[in-house]
């Protein structure tokens, strides 16, 4: 793999009225070409001023970011015109022009390229065909649901063959079942097409759903980065860990956790399982230490094709003992005390 999107301590300052707002500051990401790439965070962590780097809609205050091979913060305006066309673009909103039919929207950014109208139709066709809409090109938009809407979006972006698509809260308004049609749509054009895709987004099942790798994203900076597989099992920062905890249902809270507390006697842990945490083996050897443990909740599923999920345990015996299990626990997976 090699890097196409590469950014090298780059900060975005606004000037405002109430003094400078760094919405992007000091971040560091290597996105490699043919990943998929989620960027996460809550509204106003820099999502979107960081998206419009790459595009180049926005100019670095300072650092560089080097797209396909060029720093955007050299090219001239129309430089970055031309380089923008590399990169194709979805939307939460899908921004689709009203008053042209699916065809017309999709022929849009060919008719800008210079595109002779034979092979505009012909590659109008294809796309359509790729996104399962080719019945639907003489409709508007307006007789379209959202995720046809966004397949439109999606075949438009892809009109003049990108290596790069951004998706910026592309499914954010879309139902569940849709929302996992598109980012199907999107894992195609991946695997098939080998675009690289930055998906930006508030939410950790689309993360989960669809990327390789994904930053997390907090006050503009890096909070956090690495495969989903990790952040989801050993998130570190604090934000990391909100977002987990708002996908992961596999572990006792509130109301469900004060009548397991009353219900057992001993200490309640939580301990993540992970392919080979070896979770068995330490519980195994509890009894030898005059511990007893129960399962009182829990739930396993997969992540990244491995096994990721959580048991909650009641540790009964001297509390000495009850430590040197918890230790050894810590020692093969993280450990959450129920408080
Ligand atoms: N053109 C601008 N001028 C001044 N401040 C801006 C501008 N664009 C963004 N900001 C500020 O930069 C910060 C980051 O904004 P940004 O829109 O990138 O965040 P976001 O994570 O995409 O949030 P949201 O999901 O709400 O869009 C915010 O404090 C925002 O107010």
């Amino acid at each position: 793999m090699s890097p196409i999107i590469e950014f090298r301590d780059v900060s975005k300052v606004f000037e405002s009225p109430s003094g400078p707002i760094r919405a992007v500051d000091g971040v560091d990401l290597t996105i490699e070409a043919g990943e998929i790439f989620g960027v996460i965070g809550y509204s106003g962590a820099g999502k979107s001023t960081l998206v419009r780097l790459i595009n180049g809609l926005e100019r670095v205050t300072s650092g560089q970011l080097v797209v396909d091979g060029d720093d955007v913060a050299t090219l001239t305006e129309r430089q970055l015109e031309l380089k923008r066309r590399e990169i194709g673009m979805i939307f939460q909103q899908f921004n689709l022009f009203s008053s042209r039919t699916v065809a017309g929207n999709v022929a849009f950014p060919l008719k800008v390229a210079g595109w002779p109208k034979a092979d505009r139709d012909r590659r109008i066709a294809e796309l359509l065909d790729f996104v399962g809409l080719l019945d639907r090109a003489h409709s508007y938009p307006d007789q379209l649901s959202g995720g046809q809407k966004q397949r439109v979006g999606i075949a438009r972006a892809l009109a003049a063959s990108p290596k790069i698509l951004l998706a910026d809260e592309s499914t954010s308004a879309l139902d569940p079942q849709t929302t996992q049609d598109v980012l199907r749509l999107l894992r195609k054009v991946n695997t098939e097409l080998g675009v690289t895709i930055v998906v930006i987004t508030h939410e950790l099942e689309v993360v989960r759903a669809i990327a390789d790798r994904v930053a997390v994203l907090e006050g503009g900076r890096v909070a956090e980065q690495g495969t989903v597989f990790d952040i989801f099992t050993r998130p570190r920062a604090e934000v990391t860990q909100r977002f987990v905890s708002t996908v992961v249902h596999d572990r006792p809270r509130g109301a469900n956790l004060e009548r397991l507390k009353q219900t057992h006697d001993g200490r309640i842990v939580t301990a993540t399982i992970a392919d080979g945490s070896r979770l068995g083996t330490v519980l195994a050897s509890a009894g030898a230490l005059g511990v007893t443990f129960e399962i009182v909740y829990g739930g396993i599923g997969t992540l990244q094709d491995q096994s990721f999920g959580s048991l909650t345990l009641a540790l009964d015996g001297p509390d000495e003992a009850v430590e040197t299990v918890v230790g050894r626990l810590r020692e093969v997976t993280t450990v959450e005390e129920a408080s």
